[in-house]
């Protein structure tokens, strides 16, 4: 079927006023990444052992089967084809079907070799690579989740046989959610109170044996399963998130991960030099990766909404000529160039978390703990600011794509579905701003102590200016010089973060006063989150980008993402002195006048995530923009449309019309 919306988008490509290619490389991170990204999409778009297309429509069983088959091509395939680590890595991820390899992989092996002494490394991490054992990572609680230190699970040690024993002393000390832990884990690490000599000595972790490696039944004293249906169509419910009750399980003393903190034979504890919250580390590296993840999310809704926004036409027309594309209406415009800004700015700020988290890692081996603050709450700020925007985002884009986004075949819901459970996981959102918020109170109280501030707090050291500042923008165009833009910014982060410590210090106790101005702390930790992410994103167009017309396109994104957020807190911008009503005003005529500009380039933006048709799996957001054909032809393939009289007429249909026409003669 010829369709003239194809037409639509090869317009558009034409429009592209930037090198495409180039771009792609800058959005991949490197030419290195960029080739092996390709080419593992590929290999996994070309596999019919990865097709996803029929996943909201499979039940549990059948679905969780599917993925289990899924996972073990995935390993079948990186064995076949001798992937590095780097390889393996990125074709899991164009799978694109949450699985227990995630969790073996993303956090069991990250624990292990956060937390395990190079002896422990020794003997478990040969056994997870070549995946003789499969594990996952065993937190959260019945009870709880967020309150890591009011954890109940028990690891006591027996110093008569050299043994831990694991035990699970109420309901709600029951481990429940860690994925791959309900069906397929053989291993997990547990995190469990330790007590010796009668003793508690805090949190750590253990690994523990749940499962016979001859078949799969758990072993004695472990009761174990999945943790029931989850949000969503296909979604998430691909994972097996787990409960499991320890009943006195023993585990050998050399289970317990010991790099942080031993106990000998004897059962003495003995403390290493280093600050408790180590053993929080794998949720550090966890949240850094999450943050690099937002930006895929995003930017794979953000793909389908704008090229679907290309393709679809409504009104302009009196005379029944050509329509309107709804990517021309300034309020389409308006909701989604800045959903694409973000992705751009998630994209940088998610590559210098890596950097951040490389750097942090490196003193750390060299017992330099000075950055182990900065470097948590920058993390966890980012991956709640990160993930928050996303999902909503994601709704916004399905919104964008009006009735046919809130079909499956758009991808949109199964991608919300599968999405935003990133706001709970690795740390409830508002919980790690309070983190944020607890750091930026204390850089501040320190302030007045003489103290200079460090890394992404280092603006705050200007303090005296920041107080007192006026915006100099007198016109739209200041608003395109990157130092008015960052000191409106940093200006607003410090005063309110400078408000919240004053207000606290007027309680009876910090505490008091953290309690009662969490929502003014939240907010504080948010625009503190904002800093940083503006600022990475104008250091990164501030650099030599190769590509005719890139950089140019990159410093439209970023001012659009800037003077976005100005616009959307204007309230605390204003209330906060940092810019007039004018100003604002100013700002948003800007704004405008920036859309404008990525209009005519909007396609070959989200061109440059160069995702797959597979990938992206929606029939809106298709590369050839052939979309009515493939809602048409999905539709048809719905089991709904198997039968043309549907199943339950017999019973159900015709004897409701019976009884109508019975009705209809009295
Ligand atoms: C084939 C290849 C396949 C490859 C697959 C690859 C990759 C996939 C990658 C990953 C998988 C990703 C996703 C999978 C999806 C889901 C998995 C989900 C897993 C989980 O959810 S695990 C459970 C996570 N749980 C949490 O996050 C709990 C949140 N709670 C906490 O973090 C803490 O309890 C708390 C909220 C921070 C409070 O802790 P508490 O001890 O009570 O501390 P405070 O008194 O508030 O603070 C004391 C002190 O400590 C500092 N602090 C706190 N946390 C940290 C930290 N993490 N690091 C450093 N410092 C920390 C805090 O700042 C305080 O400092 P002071 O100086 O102020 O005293
Ligand atoms: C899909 C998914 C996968 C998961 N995978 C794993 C896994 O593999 N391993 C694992 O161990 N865990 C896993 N989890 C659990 C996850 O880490 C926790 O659910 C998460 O840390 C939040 O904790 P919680 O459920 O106790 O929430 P709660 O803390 O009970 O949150 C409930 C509400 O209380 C609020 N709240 C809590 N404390 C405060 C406070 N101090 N101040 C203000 N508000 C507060 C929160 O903001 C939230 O609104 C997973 C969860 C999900 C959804």
């Amino acid at each position: 079927m010829v369709v003239a919306s194809v037409d639509n988008l090869a317009d558009e490509r034409s429009k592209a006023q930037f090198d495409v290619g180039a771009m792609k490389i800058v959005w991949a991170g490197s030419k290195h990444v960029f080739d092996v990204t390709d080419r593992m999409a590929r290999i996994v778009a070309s596999d019919p052992e990865f097709r996803k297309d029929n996943r909201t429509t499979l039940g549990r069983k059948e679905l969780f089967k599917n993925t289990l088959r899924k996972m073990a091509h995935v390993v079948k395939r990186a064995n076949e084809l001798r992937l590095t680590e780097e390889e393996a890595s990125k074709l899991r991820f164009f799978v694109d079907e949450p699985g227990y390899l995630d969790l073996h992989w993303g956090m069991f092996v990250p624990a292990i070799k956060g937390q395990g002494t190079e002896e422990q490394q020794e003997k478990w991490l040969p056994l997870a690579s070549r995946m003789e054992i499969i594990g996952c990572y065993a937190q959260t609680e019945l009870g709880h989740g967020s309150n890591v230190q009011g954890l109940e699970t028990t690891a006591t040690f027996d110093p008569k046989t050299d043994e831990f024993i694991i035990h699970s002393p109420s309901l709600t000390s029951y481990k429940w959610w860690p994925g791959g832990l309900g069906k397929v884990s053989t291993h997990v690490v547990v995190y469990a109170r330790l007590v010796s000599g009668g003793q508690e000595h805090g949190i750590y972790g253990f690994i523990v044996q749940l499962r016979s490696l001859d078949d799969h039944t758990p072993l004695p004293g472990i009761i174990i399963g999945d943790i029931g249906t989850k949000f969503g169509s296909g979604a998430y419910n691909t994972m097996d998130n787990g409960f499991v009750c320890f009943n006195r399980v023993r585990i050998p003393r050399n289970h317990m991960l010991m790099r942080f903190c031993q106990v000998t034979r004897e059962g003495n504890v003995c403390l290493s030099d280093v600050p408790k919250q180590m053993v929080y580390g794998t949720m550090v590296y966890v949240r850094q990766t999450i943050v690099s993840d937002a930006s895929w999310a995003l930017s794979r809704a953000v793909c389908i909404a704008v090229r679907y926004s290309a393709i679809r036409r409504q009104f302009g027309s009196q005379d029944r000529g050509i329509e309107t594309q709804v990517l021309d209406y300034k309020t389409q415009q308006s909701r989604l160039f800045p959903l694409l800004a973000s992705a751009y700015a998630f994209r940088f700020v998610g590559e210098w978390l890596k950097w951040l988290y490389a750097d942090v890692t490196e003193r750390l081996q060299a017992n330099d703990f000075s950055t182990l603050p900065e470097a948590h709450a920058c993390t966890a700020g980012l991956k709640s600011l990160t993930t928050s925007v996303t999902a909503d985002a994601i709704e916004e884009c399905r919104k964008l794509c009006g009735g046919h986004g809130y079909l499956c075949s758009s991808g949109l819901p199964e991608l919300f579905a599968v999405y935003v459970p990133a706001c709970t996981y690795e740390g409830d959102n508002v919980v790690l701003l309070l983190q944020v918020a607890r750091f930026l109170v204390k850089t501040v109280s320190r302030l007045a102590a003489g103290k200079k501030p460090v890394g992404t707090t280092t603006y705050m050291g200007n303090a005296e200016h920041l107080m007192q500042c006026k915006s100099s923008a007198s016109s739209p165009e200041d608003w395109l010089k990157p130092s008015v833009v960052l000191e409106a910014f940093e200006a607003r982060a410090f005063r309110l973060a400078v408000a919240c410590a004053r207000d606290i210090s007027k309680f009876s106790t910090p505490e008091a006063g953290f309690a009662e101005l969490s929502i003014d702390l939240v907010e504080a930790a948010i625009a503190h989150c904002e800093v940083i992410v503006v600022s990475r994103f104008i250091e990164k167009v501030q650099q030599d980008i190769p590509g005719d017309g890139v950089k140019e396109q990159l410093q439209i994104l970023c001012f659009i993402y800037a003077l976005h957020l100005i616009h959307k807190h204007s309230g605390e911008f204003l209330s906060t002195g940092c810019i007039t009503p004018e100003q604002a005003t100013l700002a948003n005529e800007q704004l405008r006048t920036l859309y404008g500009q990525v209009r005519p380039n909007a396609v070959s933006l989200v061109d440059a995530f160069n995702y797959t048709d597979h990938y992206l799996g929606s029939a809106l957001g298709r590369y050839d923009g052939n979309v009515y054909a493939t809602l048409y032809a999905q539709a048809l393939r719905d089991p709904l449309n198997d039968t043309v009289v549907p199943d339950g007429y017999e019973e159900f249909i015709r004897p409701v019309l019976k009884q109508t026409m019975r009705l209809s003669r009295l």
